[in-house]
């Protein structure tokens, strides 16, 4: 592979599933993810519906089943990652159900590879698409119909790097700073928050892995990806 082929559509445009596939989330979903993972979660279950992540806790009483707005009964978290930093995940499995986010992430779970992505995970994102070597990348803007900027930005990011080009990574940090979603999480117009959530979604590269998904047992499941720092190695 010479570099990738990036496209940029809002949930809505996908026509057809994608080979390859990164559906990125800044705020909050995919930040949520990552520090899910990092608070020692083993897999994330993706629900389709509210009513389908409370059957699936009520299947199985020891998920632990995640929303986003206001803390709601039968959801043990909210969609914020100032929240989830300070939860003990060890060896747990966790159902996220969220606006944008799991919703893009299940819009293409028939492509070849799904990546889900933030600032916080973009450099191992990157990298694992360029260790993979695949030529057409179809990036996923989940919110405000394609046109939430901090997810934007995000993906113009991730598709620069990952065709190894240095790229300063301040403007695009600035955008997703500036961006209605992230001035909404600072004035709580949006609900289930803590005050560092902004901060926290713009952390670039705060964790080492990649988080991909894919269907297990007909579950949309996501999982950390550790991805070697040499361009040329395998992958884990
Ligand atoms: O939790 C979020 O930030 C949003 C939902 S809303 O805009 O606050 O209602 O969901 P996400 O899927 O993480 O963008
Ligand atoms: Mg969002």
């Amino acid at each position: 592979m010479t570099g990738t082929d990036a496209r940029f559509v809002g949930i809505a445009g996908l026509v057809e599933a994608p080979s390859v596939a990164v559906v990125v989330d800044v705020m909050r979903a995919f930040t949520v993810a990552a520090w899910t993972f990092a608070q020692g979660a083993e897999k994330i279950v993706l629900a389709e519906s509210l009513d389908d992540a409370r059957a699936l806790k009520t299947r199985h009483p020891d998920w632990v089943a995640l929303k986003d707005g206001p803390p709601a009964e039968g959801f043990d978290l909210v969609n914020s990652p100032g929240v989830l930093r300070a939860a003990d995940l060890r060896g747990r499995t966790v159902v996220q159900k969220t606006t944008a986010g799991t919703v893009g992430a299940l819009a293409v779970k028939d492509a070849a590879l799904v990546l889900c992505a933030g600032c916080v995970v973009a450099e191992a994102t990157a990298r694992l698409l360029r260790t993979r070597g695949h030529g057409s990348v179809t990036f996923v803007v989940t919110g405000e119909d394609g046109q939430a900027d901090e997810d934007l930005a995000c993906a113009e990011y991730i598709a620069r790097r990952s065709n190894g080009a240095e790229v300063d990574a301040s403007p695009f940090l600035r955008r997703a700073a500036e961006s209605p979603a992230a001035t909404e999480l600072a004035e709580g117009v949006r609900q289930g928050t803590h005050p560092h959530d902004v901060a926290l979604c713009l952390e670039l590269d705060r964790f080492p892995f990649a988080m991909v998904a894919a269907v297990e047992d007909s579950l949309m499941v996501l999982r950390p990806r550790t991805v070697p720092a040499q361009p040329d190695a395998p992958v884990t």
